[in-house]
Formats: structure tokens, sequence, C-alpha cells
């Protein structure tokens, strides 16, 4: 395991290698995560491009941080973990709230995008009241008091099969999400509206998502598309909110291709 202390946090991240040549790719994960979703997209990349994925703060092992969280709390982790590794001109692979990360690092630390690869998110994410909801009952029932009903918006119907012991991880990774991480960033999510930055982004970009997805549904990333000055858009058939999970292989060809059509760094 690797963990650093960035910004007073000590975040959780994993680095796999590759030539000195090859691209980088980070990947930021989503809301009730940690980095093991990219698991699947990973194994299809190593070798080829050098990885680095990372816990956001209040998620899998990495800390929450004193009081509240914010979306540059996020941003400014992100921006220091490249530092970190003098990594610039990373392809940003962000997922949901992952993705407002990846448009808002973008905007703020450009020297350290190369290109955007966002995946089932957008520039807004729900409404002041779904989130000022979410919170409350979280913290009156626990993430477990909810719990089928987020399952419900990231995952097909058939994948939500109580043989599919895949489900039932997926699940205790989201109920074992710490409270304190998984609410801060609700509210961070609240209080972030990127549609003036990301209207101005001057990098490639590509917005995927998954055709069911319940959470950032097509229509909302088709906007986030157009959107984003010469963006491109792409749906996956037969998953919902977390494609790198339910559609690794097709997610992973799409990554590929796109990076292979970029200018040169
Ligand atoms: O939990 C959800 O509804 C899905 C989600 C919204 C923002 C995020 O990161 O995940």
């Amino acid at each position: 395991m690797q963990f650093a202390r960035l910004n007073g946090v000590v975040i959780h991240h994993q680095v796999i290698g590759a030539a000195p040549d090859r691209p980088t790719i980070v990947f930021a994960n989503s809301l009730g995560t940690d980095y093991r979703i990219w698991r699947d997209v990973i194994v299809r990349l190593v070798g080829d491009f050098a990885i680095i994925a990372y816990d956001k703060r209040g998620h899998g092992l990495s800390e929450a941080g004193p009081g509240e969280i914010t979306m540059d709390d996020h941003i400014d982790d992100l921006a220091a973990l490249l530092d970190h590794f003098d990594a610039k001109n990373a392809i940003v692979c962000g997922l949901s709230v992952g993705g407002m990360i990846a448009q808002g690092l973008a905007a703020k630390r450009p020297d350290l995008v190369r290109a955007l690869i966002l995946c089932d998110t957008g520039h807004k994410i729900g409404t002041q009241d779904m989130w000022d909801a979410r919170i409350a009952a979280i913290t009156e029932q626990g993430i477990a008091g909810i719990s089928d009903a987020i399952l419900e918006r990231w995952f097909t119907k058939s994948y939500r099969s109580a043989d599919n012991a895949d489900f039932t991880g997926y699940r205790l990774m989201l109920e074992r999400t710490p409270v304190q991480g998984y609410v801060g960033t609700c509210a961070a999510i609240r209080d972030t509206d990127l549609t003036r930055t990301s209207a101005e982004l001057a990098v490639p970009a590509i917005c995927v998502v998954g055709t069911e997805d319940g959470s950032t549904p097509p229509q909302l990333v088709g906007e986030l598309a157009r959107l984003i000055p010469g963006a491109m858009y792409q749906e996956i058939p037969g998953a919902a909110h977390l494609p790198c999970i339910e559609k690794p292989v097709e997610l992973t060809e799409i990554i590929k291709a796109f990076i292979d059509r970029l200018p040169s760094a």
C-alpha cells in the first residue's frame, strides 16, 4: 500500500509504472467508492500507461481531514498527488464526483492535465434539496439505511442479483465508507457548479455514460459534452452509473481509442 500526506491529509494511492515515454493516466473515484472500482480497467492498461489511482479524502483508506470537505479540497488533493509524482500532462479519468474533480483540476491547474475522460458525471450534479435530504438521511440512519436506493442507481437490474458476489462486495464498499467523508463529499457536490469554468476548458475531453445510469443520466452527460468545447460523447449500453465495473472491456476500449487520437504531448 502507498500513502502520502498531502494538504495535511493522508491519501491512499497506488502507482503502477511504465516505460518513461508512456502517458500517465490518473483515476478519480466516485462518491461512496474507493480506487478498487477501477481494477478491471487498470489491469487492461498496465504496461501501456503509467497509472495512478487514489482514494479521495474521506473514502477508502484516505483520511477525511478536520471539518468540512469542499470541492477545492478534492481538487487540491489531486493536484498535490500529481505534483508529488512530478506527473505533468496526465490524462485524468474521473467518475461522477471524480469527474467533477477532474474538470476542476483542468480549470485550476491546466499544466497538469493533457486530456479528460469524464465518466458518468456532470458540471452540476443534483440539487441542493436532494443533497440536503441525503445528508440528513445518512446522518440519521447511516449509509446502510439508504444503500438499496443508491445501489439501484449504480447498477443495472441484472447485476443486482443476490447471487452476484461482486454486487455484495460493492455494497460493502459503499456501506463501509466513513460517514464523515461521505456526507462531506455530498456537501461538496451540492455546493459545486462548474458550468462557467467547464465551458472555458481548452483540453481534449470525452464524456462517457452508461445508458442506464440513474444518478447522472445520458441527458446530463450529453449536456456536459456540449458544454466543454470540442468534447466527444459516447454511451455504453448495458451499464448504469459504474461502467468501470459493469462494462470494463468496453470502457477500456473507449479510453484507448480516445488516447490514440490525442495530439502528441
Ligand atoms: O450515489 C449516487 O447517487 C451517485 C453519485 C453521485 C455523485 C457521485 O460521485 O456518485
